[in-house]
């Protein structure tokens, strides 16, 4: 009966044998391809460019396809080109306008060689499906030059399209589109492993990138999570991202970008440290803001003024939360002011900044009634901002704690464990859980914080749990006994400023360790990976990003430029396509120069494991699907030919 009434829903969209026997036809011959490839990122931290260029360039997975082709007809010289063409076709296009002679002749035969390169990264997929991935307008001239050169009675009509888009003057727009084309087709589908935003300058267009991206998915990390919060005007996280990002001096992507009125902050803090040069929280000046240049005086004051609305935040929020156990990050009452020190954890250190003029040392974490109208102002700001929303709706549409995806585990920080290796249980708004249990129980709470706080385990104000899981010491998104940001900004001894990672980071180099994560969910433990992010990669000092006997990859190698020192490379990626498996290590991004010139270096790409055979969308998790479809559909042909459903035109 009820397979009937199914059956009669699918006849609407196959009302016929012919129909439904098509698209049998055509699953299966999606079946047979070679599987997509699967591009993994994370730690993107704002870094709109070099993230941009990486997903472009497919970390060098579009350079050694121009190699395959043209390695025997054209010098290295016109390869770079082809490649900068296609990771940045406006920008060459720029270049090659001022230096070619012959500026159409250049247009006709790079659209030739761009048409090749487009030709080799859509082998991969049935005509339907390249289709789907052309831009609209040139659609049908792309499809067409992709097919029309097959016999060679067709030599004459292929030339005589590329003569008339060098002829109608539209040889720029096509050449890029056909190069962001050629991008979109090597990388089928995209995995970010968490931590868009912060420190660098524009999470907002790795954001508006992604909206428009064919396939993508997001495992939350620390650093989205708080925005996620922000967004739900909690405040706690909305001091963290303002703070964070303050000190990063990211004016432009706050208030332009987002709409963030940082006005009030700005009046307030003037006011409040007018004779403050507030030394130590001088922004790290990495990018300039084109819009909005704030004097870095008057930056340093908000800086320090949101800092110490967050600590006095924050400890209302571990006084609300006692399970939060973080009753060790109350500072504020600590500060003995006579003597200028802080006493934290049985140990008191000089503070190198000593003027709190807000803070009342008989209440000290009660905001002053300024600071609580700013409060509400800034959380005006974050649940009004329509693209903060609606970037968020997309983290969330798109993301979740962790991800199962073809034989792959991927989450941002760490599952909670024990110092001997077994899960570790969490209570959290009065509910227990531990491993996989306790990621669906975070992912169904942080899902009704922001959508439906009512139906929620939330004990304080809606969010906290975001809150929570960006500093908290059972939190899966951080994975560290405490984040000591007072500690950074006031106490000048390094010692303070320690945080500890949790056991999970020694344990999982056991293969074992890794193996009993895998099997937790539910994935084969020795065919099966797991993709970590959050912790940059010290490949200067000697660290790998391969753990647990190749069970599992840490693929944050630091694209974000404040943490290149630290690691000596520009971060990892991951691919994993139907023959391997493979890490690529990227050196830092170079920006153009002033005279429109660009270097870009190519990935040293390093295989991790080699498939035994060349695997097809069959043995993926979509084949799976598909071949579910294939059989309701053959049920459905079955009853056509009984009479059990009439066919329709
Ligand atoms: O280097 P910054 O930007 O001051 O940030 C330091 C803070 O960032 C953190 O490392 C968290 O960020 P990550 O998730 O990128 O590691 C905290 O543990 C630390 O207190
Ligand atoms: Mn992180």
């Amino acid at each position: 009966m009820f397979e009937e009434k199914y059956l009669k829903l699918l006849s609407r969209e196959y009302p016929n044998i012919e129909k439904a026997s098509a698209e049998i036809i055509n699953l299966r011959a999606i079946l047979s391809l070679p599987k997509g490839t699967e591009y993994f990122l994370s730690d993107l931290h704002g870094e709109h460019e070099a993230f941009i260029h990486m997903v472009k360039s497919a970390s060098g997975v579009i350079r050694s396809k121009i190699d395959e082709i043209f390695e025997k007809r054209l010098p290295e010289k016109e390869r770079d080109k082809l490649a900068s063409l296609i990771y940045n076709a406006e920008a060459e296009l720029e270049r090659r306008q001022r230096e070619e002679s012959d500026f159409n002749e250049w247009c006709r035969v790079t659209i030739y060689r761009l048409i090749e390169v487009c030709k080799s990264v859509s082998t991969k997929y049935t005509r339907s499906k390249v289709r789907k991935r052309l831009p609209k307008d040139s659609a049908y001239i792309i499809d067409e030059l992709l097919h029309a050169d097959d016999e060679s009675n067709k030599t004459h009509y292929y030339n005589e399209i590329i003569n008339s888009i060098v002829e109608c003057q539209v040889a720029e727009q096509f050449i890029i589109e056909l190069s962001d084309t050629i991008s979109r087709l090597a990388v089928d589908r995209l995995h970010i492993i968490g931590d868009i935003f912060d420190r660098g300058a524009h999470p907002d267009y790795i954001m508006e990138y992604l909206m428009k991206f064919h396939d993508v998915d997001f495992q939350w990390g620390n650093h989205d999570i708080v925005w996620m919060g922000a967004a739900t005007g909690n405040w706690a996280c909305i001091t963290n991202v303002i703070r964070m990002n303050i000190s990063y001096n990211n004016f432009d992507m706050l208030e332009i970008g987002y709409g963030i009125n940082l006005r009030p902050l700005a009046v307030f803090a003037a006011k409040v440290y007018v004779d403050d040069p507030c030394t130590y929280f001088a922004p790290h000046m990495l990018d300039r803001n084109t819009f909005d240049p704030v004097d870095e005086q008057l930056a340093s004051k908000m800086h320090k003024a949101i800092a110490i609305i967050q600590h006095k935040v924050e400890g209302q929020r571990i006084m609300s939360h006692p399970e939060y156990k973080m009753d060790h990050r109350l500072i504020l009452d600590k500060i003995d002011s006579q003597k200028g020190t802080i006493r934290i954890k049985d140990m008191e250190w000089e503070l190198r900044d000593t003027n709190f003029p807000t803070i009342d040392p008989t209440d000290p974490y009660k905001l002053t009634e300024e600071e609580n109208l700013l409060m509400n102002t800034l959380e005006a700001s974050f649940l009004e901002s329509e693209k903060l929303q609606e970037h968020i709706k997309f983290l969330y549409s798109h993301g979740a704690m962790y991800k199962c995806v073809n034989g792959n585990l991927l989450y941002h920080g760490c599952i909670p464990m024990t110092e001997e290796g077994e899960f570790e249980d969490v209570t959290l708004n009065g509910s227990t859980h531990k491993g996989k249990a306790f990621m669906d129980y975070l992912d169904d709470e942080v899902r009704k914080a922001y959508f439906n706080p009512l139906a929620s385990d939330e004990t304080g104000i809606s969010g906290d749990i975001m809150w929570y899981l960006w500093l908290g010491s059972k939190s899966p998104l951080f994975g560290k006994d405490q984040m000591t940001t007072f500690e950074r900004s006031f106490i000048a001894d390094k010692k303070s400023h320690k945080e500890y990672t949790v056991p999970y980071y020694k344990l999982v180099n056991n293969r074992e360790t890794c193996e009993k994560i895998l099997k937790e969910f539910g994935l084969n433990p020795d065919t099966s990976h797991i993709l970590n992010g959050h912790v940059p990669v010290k490949i200067k000092d000697g660290e790998s990003p391969v753990r647990g006997g190749g069970k599992l990859f840490i693929i944050d190698g630091g694209i974000s430029k404040a943490y290149q020192k630290q690691t000596g490379i520009a971060g990892y990626t991951f691919i994993f396509n139907s023959r391997f498996m493979a890490l690529a290590e990227h050196k830092p991004y170079s920006p153009m120069k002033e005279d429109g010139s660009q270097e870009f270096h190519a990935p040293t790409i390093k295989i991790v494991e080699n498939m035994p055979v060349r695997l097809t969308v069959k043995t993926s998790d979509i084949g799976e699907d598909l071949q579910l479809q294939v059989e309701d559909l053959k049920n459905l042909v079955r009853a056509y030919r009984s009479g059990l459903i009439k066919e329709s035109k």
